[in-house]
């Protein structure tokens, strides 16, 4: 049985951030995910996600001024220090809410800039930040965004991240395969699933092309996830899309996997 976890970022926008957990918890969501925990004390958010019998699945380390466009910076230049100084309160967190992976968002690469560059820094800084959570038994993870959401982000391809986790060479590093950019950068993805499942740790779902519910769009959930239990994946996914009316109206494709 597939295991959901609700993206606590995008799903029940219909109340402040605090009350999500609860919604998620009522609705049969064993686990949460969301982008940022850092306006939010960390013991706080621990006691939301216990009282509710909740496993926080994921969350991202800093991105950098997000309101400014910035979009991580493990793989920018000169910014080696910032990403490092963010490690012991991601690590705060990460204890606090007794979560097993965090995304190290990658950044942007200005038009014209020297991929290379950009590349040797993502890599001594992904291995930098999967030395320090080892310990901790902490996994780090680089998700492909597609380029038409966001134009110039560092990976976009599934077999990219793939080679770039080959040459960080760290047992504790790990692809965030998220089924919305798949498709509209790689496609294929009952055979790209099945060649990169070595590497996925974490999957997340959305239609495409809207992001909506993934009863909608060009994908066949239904068929993914038997190929996903076929395959043995253990991990969850992450139901990070835009609900096209209240996120309540639009979860009956769930029913099925929730409990
Ligand atoms: O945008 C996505 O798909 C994500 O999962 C991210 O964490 C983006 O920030
Ligand atoms: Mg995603």
């Amino acid at each position: 049985m597939m295991r959901l976890a609700a993206n606590l970022t995008m799903l029940f926008n219909e109340v402040a951030f605090m009350q999500r957990f609860a919604l998620a918890a009522e609705q049969g969501f064993k686990a949460v995910e969301f982008l940022f925990p850092y306006e939010f004390d960390a013991d706080l958010l621990a006691h939301e996600l216990h009282r509710h019998g909740l496993t926080q699945a994921l969350f991202n380390m800093p991105p950098g001024d997000w309101a400014a466009g910035e979009r991580g910076m493990a793989a920018i230049p000169g910014r080696e220090e910032e990403f490092r100084s963010h490690l012991p309160t991601v690590l705060k967190y990460a204890q606090a809410l007794q979560c097993k992976q965090v995304h190290a968002m990658a950044g942007i690469v200005p038009a014209g800039a020297q991929r290379a560059d950009y590349e040797a820094t993502f890599i001594a800084n992904l291995r930098h930040a999967a030395d320090f959570f080892a310990p901790h038994s902490i996994r780090v993870l680089t998700e492909p965004l597609n380029q038409r959401d966001m134009p110039g982000y560092f990976i976009s391809h599934q077999r990219q991240a793939a080679a770039l986790i080959d040459q960080i060479d760290r047992a504790n590093v790990g692809l965030q395969f998220d089924c919305y950019h798949a498709q509209i950068m790689d496609g294929d993805l009952s055979r790209l699933i099945e060649s990169l499942l070595p590497y996925i740790a974490h999957i997340q779902i959305a239609s495409v092309p809207q992001r909506n519910e993934p009863d909608q769009g060009e994908l066949n959930y239904p068929h993914l996830f038997q190929h996903l239990e076929q395959l043995g994946y253990q991990g969850w996914i992450g139901c990070e899309y835009k609900p096209a009316s209240t996120t309540l109206d639009g979860l009956g494709w769930a029913q099925p996997y929730l409990s």
